[in-house]
C-alpha cells in the first residue's frame, strides 16, 4: 500500500464505498480519521455515508456498465462493498485487471447469492448447516417442502435484512410464502432457498477480522431477529467453551475460504455445544453495531485497519453492552427526531441517527447503544433509550 496521503491532493489513498448506509457511514468516519479520501456510492442521493464522504455518486450498482464506468473514472486504491446488491461479476473481471476489492471480488460475488455461500460452506468446506434445497418453480418448491418438512424457512436467493423471507409452518402458509419470496428478492422473481428450520438455543454473529498478521475474533454477539431483521444485539453472548471454540473454528474456515482482508460477520445458530453455520457477510454486520460501545476498536475501526494493511494487536471488550434498532414506520421524507435528550439521559448510553432521507414502509433509521452491569440490564437500557425516540415527517 502506498503511504497515507492528503485528501484532494492527488496522492491520497482513495476508497470507493459501494453502498452508503449506516454501516458504510461508520466505515467512512473511521477512514476519514486516517485522512483516506472516501467516495461514497449508492442508489439514492444523500445516503448516510455520503454525508460524511469527500464526494459521492448515485448509480445503479446492479448495472455492470455503470459500475465499471464509475470505477474507471475514480480509479480508487480500494473498492469496499457495503451491501450485497452490486453487479459483482464486474468486480470479478476488474479484479483480474488489477482492481483491489475488499475482501476479494469472489467473496463479494459468492455472498451476494445464498446459493454461492451455502454451497461453499456445506459442500466444499463441510460445515454443518440447515438442510436446504434450491427451487426455481412452484413445483420444485412443493417438492422441496415435502422433503424438508414443516417448519421451514423460504428466502429469495438474493435478498437481505429478511426481505421476502418467511417461516412456513403448514400447508396453509405455502402459497403466500412463495408469493412473498417472489416479490421480495432484489433481482425480482426467481430462485429461492428452502431451509429446514433450526431449533436453536440462541444465535450469534462471530465478527472475524482477517488482517496482515492473521485472524482475530471479537467476543460473540448475541442477537434477536424479527421478520428476518435484527432488533437487538448484545456482547458478549455467554457460550460454553466447546461451542465458542467450534464457532471460531468454523468462522476461521469460512473466512479463509473467502480470503482477503477485512471484517466478516459470521452467523451461527447454537444448540447446546452444537454450532450450525447460517451465513456470512464479508463486511461489517448490522448486529455488530453494538461494538460502537462495546469495544475499543469497533467493527468499523477494525475493518478500516484491516483493509489498509494496519496491525490489530488487540481488541478490548468493555463489558456487557447492547444495541437496539430504531425502526420507523410510515411514508415520508426528511424525518424529524424527538426525544433525543430523553434517550441520552442515562449514563453509558449513546445514539446514532443515520440521517436517511426518507421512509417508505419500515426502515431502520437509528440505533441506541448501552453498557451496564449485565447483558440483561444493558439490553433493557438500550431498549428504554430507543423507546424515547419518536419521529414525525
Ligand atoms: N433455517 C433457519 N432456521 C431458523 N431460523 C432461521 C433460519 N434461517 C433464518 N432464520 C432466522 O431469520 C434470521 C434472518 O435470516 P438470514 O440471516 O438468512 O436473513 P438475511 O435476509 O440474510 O438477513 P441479514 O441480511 O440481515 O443477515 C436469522 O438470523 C434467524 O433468526
Ligand atoms: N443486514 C444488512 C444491513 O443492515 N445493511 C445496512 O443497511 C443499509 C441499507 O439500509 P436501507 O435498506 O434502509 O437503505 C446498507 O447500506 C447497510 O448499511
Ligand atoms: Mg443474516
Amino acid at each position: 500500500m502506498k503511504p497515507f496521503g492528503t485528501p484532494h491532493s492527488g496522492h491520497a489513498l482513495r476508497v470507493l464505498l459501494l453502498g452508503s448506509g449506516e454501516l458504510g457511514k461508520e466505515v467512512a468516519i473511521e477512514l476519514q480519521r486516517l485522512a483516506v479520501e472516501v467516495i461514497a456510492v449508492d442508489r439514492y442521493a444523500n445516503a448516510p455515508a455520503m454525508q460524511v464522504a469527500h464526494r459521492s455518486h448515485v448509480i445503479d450498482m446492479l448495472d455492470g456498465a455503470a459500475l465499471r464506468a464509475l470505477i474507471e473514472q475514480e480509479r480508487p486504491d480500494l473498492v469496499v462493498p457495503e451491501i450485497e446488491a452490486i453487479h459483482t461479476p464486474t468486480l470479478v473481471t476488474m479484479e483480474e485487471e488489477g482492481l483491489k476489492v475488499i475482501p476479494t471480488a469472489r467473496a463479494a460475488w459468492l455472498t451476494m447469492d445464498r446459493e454461492g455461500i451455502r454451497r461453499l460452506a456445506a459442500e466444499e468446506l463441510g460445515l454443518p448447516t440447515s438442510r436446504y434445497r434450491f427451487c426455481d418453480s412452484d413445483e420444485e418448491y412443493r417438492a422441496a417442502a415435502a422433503e424438508i418438512g414443516f417448519p421451514f424457512v423460504i428466502k429469495p436467493v438474493m435478498s437481505s435484512s429478511g426481505k421476502g423471507q418467511s417461516v412456513v409452518r403448514g400447508d396453509a402458509d405455502l402459497q403466500h410464502a412463495w408469493d412473498y419470496a417472489q416479490s421480495g428478492g432484489r433481482a425480482g422473481k426467481g430462485r429461492v432457498i428452502v431451509e429446514g428450520f433450526v431449533d436453536f438455543d440462541y444465535e450469534i454473529t462471530m465478527l472475524t477480522v482477517r488482517h496482515k498478521d492473521g485472524t482475530s475474533f471479537c467476543a460473540p454477539i448475541g442477537h434477536r431477529q424479527e421478520d428476518g431483521d435484527y432488533r437487538e444485539s448484545w456482547q458478549p453472548q455467554p457460550m460454553s467453551d466447546a461451542a465458542l471454540a467450534e464457532a471460531q473454528r468454523q468462522a476461521d474456515a469460512i473466512t479463509a475460504g473467502l480470503g482477503g482482508w477485512g471484517v466478516f460477520g459470521v452467523e451461527f445458530f447454537v444448540k447446546g455445544d452444537a454450532v450450525i453455520f447460517s451465513e456470512v457477510s464479508p463486511r461489517p454486520h448490522d448486529t455488530g453495531l453494538v461494538t460502537l460501545i462495546s469495544q475499543d476498536l469497533s467493527e468499523f475501526a477494525l475493518h478500516a485497519r484491516a483493509i489498509l494493511g494496519l496491525p490489530i494487536p488487540a481488541i478490548r471488550q468493555c463489558g456487557p453492552s447492547a444495541s437496539c434498532a430504531v425502526l420507523v414506520e410510515g411514508d415520508g421524507e426528511a424525518p424529524r427526531y424527538h426525544g433525543v435528550a430523553e434517550a441520552l439521559a442515562e449514563p453509558d448510553t449513546q445514539l446514532r441517527i443515520f440521517g436517511k432521507p426518507a421512509v417508505k414502509g419500515r426502515r431502520r433509521m437509528a440505533v441506541t447503544l448501552a453498557r451496564d452491569e449485565s447483558i440483561e440490564s444493558a439490553k433493557a437500557r438500550a431498549m428504554r433509550a430507543a423507546g424515547k425516540i419518536s419521529v414525525t415527517f
